[in-house]
């Protein structure tokens, strides 16, 4: 399958989201696309999912049997058992073979409970086990999964990741996003990142969670809190910490320490130094 020069907007007068967008996805390969919020990666999942046409460029190949599994499933009003059945008959399946499908999918995901549950009453992680359940159905040969761990307990993401690669190693292609940077960290058989609406190559580092360093005037003692601590040279400290806890501990540093002069609060890419 191949991408081909993609550019795509939102509308006439927005910007281009995608600048010509190039990548080629041969059988077997498990690739991940990162970037920041808002670079585009769901609209480039959208698209090589055939949900959006590009605006300009084209995708060439793309493999009749196709999957596409984002963060959220609508909240249809059907029982579960009901939708699958549905979909999988749209999928071309005989009711037998679906009904069998959508209740080895169930059992997977340790969801055969919910089978008469209405879609609208299920908590947001079995509704997602349900929309991948309905991937699932027809043995996708490109699957594509935008953010679809997120709401999974962690035994659902295992079977997830498990998915992912059976599909990997039968030939097909996948194409995922996921915030966690470990995600098939060693699956994975390429990675991008979207900068700018351009793709570019990217190796496991870009995927690393910020790190946010914050530097203190002297030495608080004892260190009761969260992160890395190291002395700097002229008597300060340096904290590292993942960005995203640094916040709190902020907060708490100034409570516990309110006469601690915060000199300045830095974000790194990876792991710091
Ligand atoms: N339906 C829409 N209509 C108009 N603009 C949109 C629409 N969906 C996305 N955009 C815009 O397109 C850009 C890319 O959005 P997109 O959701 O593809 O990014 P993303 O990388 O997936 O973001 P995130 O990491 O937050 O999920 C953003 O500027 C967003 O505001």
């Amino acid at each position: 399958m191949l991408l081909n020069g993609v550019g795509y907007r939102y509308s006439l007068r927005a910007p281009w989201v995608l600048d010509r967008v190039h990548l080629e996805l041969g059988p077997g390969s498990l690739t991940r696309i990162g970037g920041y919020n808002g670079s585009g990666k769901s609209t480039l999942m959208r698209i090589a999912a055939g949900v959006h046409r590009p605006g300009r460029g084209s995708v060439l190949e793309r493999p009749a049997r196709a999957a596409y599994v984002p963060g959220q499933l609508p909240a249809v009003p059907f029982k579960v058992q009901d939708y699958l059945l549905q979909l999988g008959r749209i999928q071309g399946l005989s009711p037998a073979e679906a009904e069998s499908r959508l209740t080895a999918g169930l059992e997977r995901f340790e969801a055969s409970g919910y089978r008469k549950h209405r879609i609208g009453d299920l908590s947001r992680g079995t509704a997602q086990k349900v929309a991948i359940v309905q991937a699932l159905l027809g043995e996708p040969e490109l699957l594509i999964l935008d953010e679809a761990w997120t709401s999974l307990d962690a035994a659902g993401q295992r079977e997830l990741d498990e998915v992912a690669r059976t599909v990997r190693d039968g030939g097909g292609i996948v194409v995922y996003v996921d915030h966690d940077a470990q995600r098939l960290a060693e699956d994975a058989t390429a990675a991008y990142v979207l900068r700018d609406g351009v793709l570019i190559a990217a190796s496991a580092a870009d995927f690393a969670v910020p790190t946010a360093l914050i530097d203190l005037e002297g030495a608080p003692e004892p260190w009761p809190l969260p992160g890395r601590v190291r002395a700097l040279a002229d008597g300060g400290t340096r904290v590292s910490i993942d960005a995203q806890h640094s916040d709190r501990l902020l907060r708490e540093l100034l409570t516990q320490y309110p006469k601690t002069h915060v000199r300045t609060v830095r974000m790194v890419e990876g792991g710091g130094e």
